[in-house]
């Protein structure tokens, strides 16, 4: 495993509260993640920071093997460099079939002149069944998106994030608002999705991070307070009087 993602004394500051200090983190490819930690620890900044919404005042984020700052970079040529993010709520389109959300996912990846190209069209095809395999919606590519329940909407949202292949794939609670069989289903599509690439999973949920079975890290103030296996971080006194003991 190689390292994908160095986050490097990172702090930011929102009004001269330090919300991010100078903190630390980095990802493998492949790898799977989880980022745990009390409300307020910073979980959503690192993402922002990691996808060029939030600037740090002060560190490094370099990116794949020559190292690229991704602090250079515009939010939408850090997506292009193959940083993926899922927020909490899906954003599908409702009125769209399945097949026709993926469809589109694809495109967008490729450019508006990829749809003249018949071949591309006939490989987009094959990918589309892959990827509805892959999200486990095969017998729902016909359905109107807006007809899937909430955790359905959630995998498809990750099934067009997937179409866009991402070397990083950012997840903020992925199991809120999911019944229990949702969540099972959702832990088996991000653990799948992390052997080939980098996965970090958001979550507040405890049973969904042990399925994962992945090393975590864990926030408070801004910073690392501990990392490594679940079984490692819950042991940790300090994690438990900060955040499991809550
Ligand atoms: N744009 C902003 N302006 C001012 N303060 C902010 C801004 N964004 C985040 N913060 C503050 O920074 C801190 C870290 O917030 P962040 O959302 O990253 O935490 P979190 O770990 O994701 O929390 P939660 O689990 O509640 O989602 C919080 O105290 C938050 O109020």
């Amino acid at each position: 495993m190689s390292t994908l993602l160095e986050v490097s004394g990172v702090s930011v500051t929102f009004d001269g509260f330090r919300a991010i200090n100078n903190l630390s983190i980095a990802i493998g490819e492949p790898e799977l993640r989880a980022v745990i930690g009390p409300n307020g620890a910073g979980k959503t900044t690192f993402m922002d920071i990691v996808t060029g919404k939030t600037r740090p005042d002060t560190g490094k984020v370099l990116w794949g093997e020559r190292s690229i700052d991704l602090l250079k970079l515009s939010e939408s040529q850090i997506a292009k460099a193959g940083v993926g993010r899922k927020f909490q709520k899906p954003t599908v389109f409702e009125d769209q079939s399945v097949h026709d959300n993926l469809a589109m996912a694809l495109k967008n990846k490729r450019g508006p002149f990829s749809v003249l190209i018949w071949k591309a069209a006939e490989s987009d095809r094959a990918r589309i069944v892959e990827l509805a395999e892959e999200i486990g919606l095969s017998d729902r590519l016909a359905h109107r998106a807006g007809d899937l329940s909430h955790g359905q909407k959630q995998w498809l949202e990750i099934g067009m994030l997937l179409a866009q292949d991402p070397r990083l794939l950012l997840v903020d609670e992925p199991a809120a608002g999911m019944t229990p069989a949702e969540r099972e289903h959702t832990t088996d599509l991000l653990k799948r999705a992390a052997k080939t690439r980098a996965v970090v999973v958001i979550e507040h949920d405890m049973e969904f991070i042990r399925r994962l079975e992945c090393r975590v890290t864990v926030l408070h103030e801004g910073a690392v307070l501990a990392e490594g296996s679940l079984d490692h971080v819950t042991k940790n006194q300090q994690v438990i009087d900060v955040y499991l003991g809550r």
